[in-house]
């Protein structure tokens, strides 16, 4: 498919633009259920981490199944297309030199390891937040869960449709942790993960 399509050696490229940011650019993947707490805990750290002068975006779906994604549904081929598009718009972004922050359920683990793939395994922090079902439930932001324990909506993760839980995620986050507290383990490992990038 992509045949006769050669690249052009640009030359500015991720090196130049982190150096003239003063940071490396890498993205940060919250996966768990819906209500888990993956948008509200990447605000946070997004403001912790702009606070810190820090040039960051979140992508979510508020701006993406309203846009570029609008054309999907929650079938699992959609999510699947989901995700790797996000994967390969977080990529772009990560190559502009910024630090992204991707909030999306994610269920599948090979979705989520091609993202890794696509933006390359060392620029991948992936944050699981395994918030329990239970407690998700009883959050029911968006009245979804009601809505799918009613029959109304169809292939509801965690209730009708699968959720494949992170066998070695770089950072798990919980209920039990306030905001405050996941805030502050996943800042110390991008921190640390800062500190191990060769200085360009
Ligand atoms: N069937 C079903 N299953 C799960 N979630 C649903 C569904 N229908 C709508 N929603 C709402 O859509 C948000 C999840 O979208 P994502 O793009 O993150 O999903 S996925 O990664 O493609 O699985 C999710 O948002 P968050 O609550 O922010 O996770 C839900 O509000
Ligand atoms: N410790 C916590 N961490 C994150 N969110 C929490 C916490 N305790 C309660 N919440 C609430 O849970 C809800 C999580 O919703 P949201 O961030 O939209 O989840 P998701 O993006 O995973 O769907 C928010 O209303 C938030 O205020």
């Amino acid at each position: 498919m992509q045949k006769n399509i050669k690249e052009h050696d640009f030359k500015i490229g991720k090196t130049e633009r982190n150096a003239a940011k003063g940071h490396p650019s890498f993205l940060i993947w919250f996966t768990g259920l819906s209500g888990s707490g993956k948008s509200t805990i990447a605000n946070a750290v997004e403001q912790e981490l702009h606070q810190r002068g820090m040039h960051t975006y979140i992508l979510d779906g508020d701006n993406i199944r309203h846009g570029l994604n609008s054309d999907l549904d929650f079938s699992p081929d959609s999510r699947t297309e989901n995700i790797r598009r996000i994967g390969e718009v977080a990529n772009l972004m990560v190559d502009a030199g910024l630090i992204v922050l991707a909030a999306f359920v994610s269920p599948y683990r090979k979705d989520r390891d091609l993202v890794a793939k696509t933006v390359g395994n060392g620029n991948y922090v992936e944050v699981y937040v395994s918030t329990s079902l239970e407690e998700c439930e009883r959050r029911d932001v968006k009245g979804l869960y009601e809505k799918a324990r009613r029959g109304e909506i169809k292939n509801m993760t965690g209730i009708s449709a699968p959720y494949e839980a992170p066998e070695n995620p770089d950072i798990e986050v919980d209920h039990t942790y306030s905001l405050e507290d996941s805030v502050n383990k996943i800042i110390t490992t991008i921190e640390n993960r800062i500190k191990s990038y060769p200085h360009e």
